[in-house]
């Protein structure tokens, strides 16, 4: 299993890290046969998987039921789980017993937390309990209604000066990584060479220590979700509506099941039940 020594050796060696998103069992496989250095179980979730407009609705409990399905999946890869909105913030206490329960519970090796500010104390104090922890900063989802809409951060000096102090402390705080998301990929560049922990960077360019995507969008499978930075290497939403309609139109044409998808009773059983009835 990959550790964070191994992803603080990539960025050494400039080798890219791979990192994606998954939040059940199969896709958490192909993950890992793929080769992904990382598996994210983001709270992007909620949207992709749950059909929520925003990030805000997801649970503790949502995050620990996908984060099981994933270690089952891909029992060998470094997997990482986000902290979901309103677990963090407040009594350190209250932090402790959620990450607590994500990692006795679910196994995941680490986990990731939105934002500077005060959060960055935060990560300091579960470092020092001995937590892997990976920030997050320029869009920040779960601060969507301060933010007021998914908007490429750091444009500004001031709030490029800002990210850039921010990722500073987070790497001093101890946080083994640093996902930044939506700013321009100068400023991305910027922090990734100013920082000894990898960067990775999702909508922040190819000078980052490595990126991540939403399993979803990268399928489209994400009903056509597909921003600038989004990539999508296939497109499995147009298969399965065509695999659903084959589907619908072989039960109603009733070329579905065939001989081959169908089980018979063998001649001297069906003589003594139905008298020879057959068809
Ligand atoms: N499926 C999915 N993929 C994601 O990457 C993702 C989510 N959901 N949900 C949480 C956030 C929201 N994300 C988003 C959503 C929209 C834009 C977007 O529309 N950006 C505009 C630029 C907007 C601006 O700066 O004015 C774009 O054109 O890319 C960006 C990130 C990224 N995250
Ligand atoms: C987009 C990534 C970084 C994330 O936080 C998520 O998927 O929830
Ligand atoms: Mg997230």
């Amino acid at each position: 299993m990959k550790s964070t020594s191994t992803f603080l050796k990539m960025k050494k060696e400039r080798e890219p890290i791979a990192m994606m998103t998954a939040y059940d069992a199969p896709s958490a496989k192909a993950a890992a046969k793929a080769g992904m250095d990382i598996i994210l179980v983001g709270d992007s979730v909620g949207m992709v998987v749950h059909g929520y407009d925003s990030t805000i609705p997801v649970t503790l409990d949502d995050m620990v039921l996908h984060s099981k399905a994933v270690r089952r999946g891909a029992p060998d890869t470094f997997v990482v789980t986000d902290l979901p909105f309103l677990t963090f913030n407040g009594d350190f206490g209250t932090t402790l017993s959620a990450v607590k329960k994500l990692m006795q519970q679910t196994g995941t090796n680490g986990v990731k937390l939105e934002g500077g500010g005060r959060t960055l104390s935060v990560i300091k104090r579960l470092t020092e309990a001995g937590v892997p922890v990976m920030g997050h900063l320029g869009l920040t989802p779960q601060s969507v209604g301060v933010l007021g809409g998914y908007k490429v951060q750091g444009k500004t000096e001031e709030s490029a000066n800002r990210l850039v102090e921010e990722a500073k402390i987070i790497e001093e705080n101890g946080a083994f990584a640093l996902v930044l998301e939506c700013v321009p990929r100068q400023l991305a560049a910027h922090i990734s060479s100013l920082l000894n922990i990898p960067v990775i960077g999702i909508g922040a360019g190819a000078e980052t220590d490595g990126q991540v995507l939403v399993f979803h969008d990268a399928i489209g499978f994400s009903d056509g979700f597909s921003p600038k930075f989004v990539k999508q290497y296939a497109n499995i939403q147009n298969d399965i509506e065509v695999a659903l309609t084959d589907y619908v139109n072989e039960v109603k044409q009733l070329t579905f099941p065939g001989t081959e998808h169908t089980f018979t009773m063998d001649e001297n059983t069906l003589e003594k039940l139905y008298g020879g009835i057959r068809s």
